[in-house]
């Protein structure tokens, strides 16, 4: 799809104005300027799919925002991105609530580099990048853990499990015909008595129709 800028912000600005998300001009910029800086880092190194690069800003930062439609994030609150990759959607999330302290974790060194390198020029304090894998994080809690096409759901539920506080989420955006793995996670929780006790799914195609078959999956404790 060919880019239109002006259209893309349009839609951002108008989708999240609608579901009581503001964001001020300099948060915008700083979404595009992101989008930016994802689209040139990842001609070295692969952080998002290439072929989908021309509408970038909507199928990958808009797709992110569209996580705090169905969950407002609070002043204060830790949360977790985990298998944050380029930064999504930890990076777009912590543009758009910078109340809220965002950790974003990867497996792969280089991936976190980039993240450190996109915080440090967008000049956000309220997000820090780790190298490590998800099954090593101890002796910190979070009140949300949001994950972005890393694992299946019952996987990220072992994850989140031991690192989310007593009413904290794991929010995943995920695709596809999900109905198996969400089975499969509360199957495994009920026999391990852990996460998930409940799973909602958003669908999210009335946004934009790249978002055809995408979901917001919601994994209450
Ligand atoms: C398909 S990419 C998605 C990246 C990003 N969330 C996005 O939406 O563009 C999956 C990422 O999860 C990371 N990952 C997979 N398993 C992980 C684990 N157990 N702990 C930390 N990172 C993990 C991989 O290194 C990879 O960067």
């Amino acid at each position: 799809m060919e880019k239109n800028p002006e259209r893309e912000r349009n839609q951002i600005m108008q989708a999240c104005t609608e579901h009581g998300l503001a964001l001020d001009t300099r948060q915008i910029e700083q979404l595009e300027e992101y989008a930016r800086l994802l689209e040139s880092i990842n001609r070295s190194i692969n952080l998002v799919s290439r072929k989908e690069e021309s509408s970038l800003l909507i199928r990958h930062v808009f797709h992110s925002l569209l996580v705090g439609f169905h969950y407002p994030f609070q002043q204060g609150e830790k949360v977790l991105d985990l298998g944050t990759g380029g930064g999504l959607p930890g990076i777009p999330l912590a543009i758009a609530y910078p109340e809220t302290d965002f950790l974003l974790i990867d497996a792969t060194g280089k991936k976190i580099d980039a993240c450190r390198e996109m915080i440090t020029t967008l000049g956000l304090k309220n997000v820090h990048a780790k190298k490590i894998r998800a099954e090593e994080l101890t002796g910190l809690m979070f009140d949300v853990v949001l994950s972005r096409q890393v694992a299946p759901l019952r996987k990220l539920c072992r994850y989140a499990e031991k690192i989310l506080r007593p009413e904290g989420l794991l929010i995943c955006l995920k695709g596809g015909n999900l109905e198996k793995e969400i089975e499969d996670a509360l199957d495994s929780a009920q026999k391990n008595n852990g996460l998930p006790s409940d799973v909602v799914q958003h669908p999210l195609d009335a946004f934009d129709p790249c978002f055809e078959e995408k979901y917001i999956v919601i994994a209450y404790r």
